[in-house]
């Protein structure tokens, strides 16, 4: 996978509410690459599952439904991506708290995994993108020339999640967020093919005490020196 690869691939991973897709859709549009979140895929797959009533414990049924499903992600205004399933866009149905509460129990099987990670080494494959999820530094994309790892304590995620439902419009409480980030990132990390996990050669930017623009500056002068 890895020689053909494109030039000027970056790696963003992290757990919930780290902010990953803030910065790193800020990094693709300073860079003039091409932000793709891999968290939507696997958020569109949970949503067409619940939408078709599909058990979500059901490895088979969740695989066959992904091997009808065709997902493309398109550029939008500020960096920001549309998320279009067979044809529809379902953008702003992805992060309700239904999906959240099943997006983890979803990605957690392995024929669900590998195609996924088939179609996001695909999109990578032309370089120049910014990539984040939860194994894009460890598994998807291995040799990408600069890895980030984002993290930010349980507390300061969960505000950030809660107040962006907030303003979303969902009815929502600090407690729930909390525990639902908790279990999520211990379902991410505790899977046994390609969980959350730090790259060995990543960057590591605990984000909790920091503005974005401080975070973003920070990983574009790095990628600056490295991508040259
Ligand atoms: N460094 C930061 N400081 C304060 N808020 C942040 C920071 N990074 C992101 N946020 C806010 O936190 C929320 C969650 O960030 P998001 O990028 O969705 O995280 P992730 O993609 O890691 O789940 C967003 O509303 C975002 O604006
Ligand atoms: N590369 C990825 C990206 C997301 N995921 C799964 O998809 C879920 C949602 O990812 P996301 O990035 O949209 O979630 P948030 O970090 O924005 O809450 C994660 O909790 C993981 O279970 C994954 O397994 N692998």
């Amino acid at each position: 996978m890895t020689k053909e690869t494109g030039a000027g691939v970056i790696a963003v991973d992290g757990p919930a509410g780290a902010g990953k897709s803030t910065v790193a859709r800020r990094l693709a549009a300073e860079l003039g690459f091409l932000y793709l979140d891999t968290g939507a895929m696997y958020r569109a797959l949970a949503l067409k599952a619940l939408h078709e009533g599909v058990d979500l414990r059901d490895e088979a049924a969740l695989a066959s439904l992904l091997s009808d499903t065709t997902i493309d992600l398109y550029p939008a205004p500020e960096g920001r991506v549309r998320v279009i399933v067979d044809g529809a866009d379902v953008t702003d149905h992805l992060r309700s708290p239904e999906v959240n509460a099943s997006v983890a129990l979803v990605a957690g099987f392995a024929s669900v995994r590998s195609e996924m990670v088939s179609r996001q080494r695909d999109m990578a494959r032309q370089g120049a993108v910014v990539m984040d999820g939860r194994d894009i530094g460890t598994f998807v994309l291995p040799d990408a020339e600069v890895k980030f790892f984002l993290t930010a304590s349980l507390e300061a995620r969960s505000e950030r999640r809660c107040q962006e439902l907030t303003r979303l419009g969902y009815d929502v409480s600090l407690e729930r967020i909390r525990e639902e980030i908790q279990h999520r990132d211990l379902l991410d990390s505790s899977r046994p093919y390609a969980p959350l996990a730090m790259a060995e050669d990543a960057v590591l930017i605990d984000t909790t005490h920091m503005e974005v623009n401080e975070v973003v500056a920070r990983m574009l002068a790095i990628c600056r020196h490295r991508l040259g």
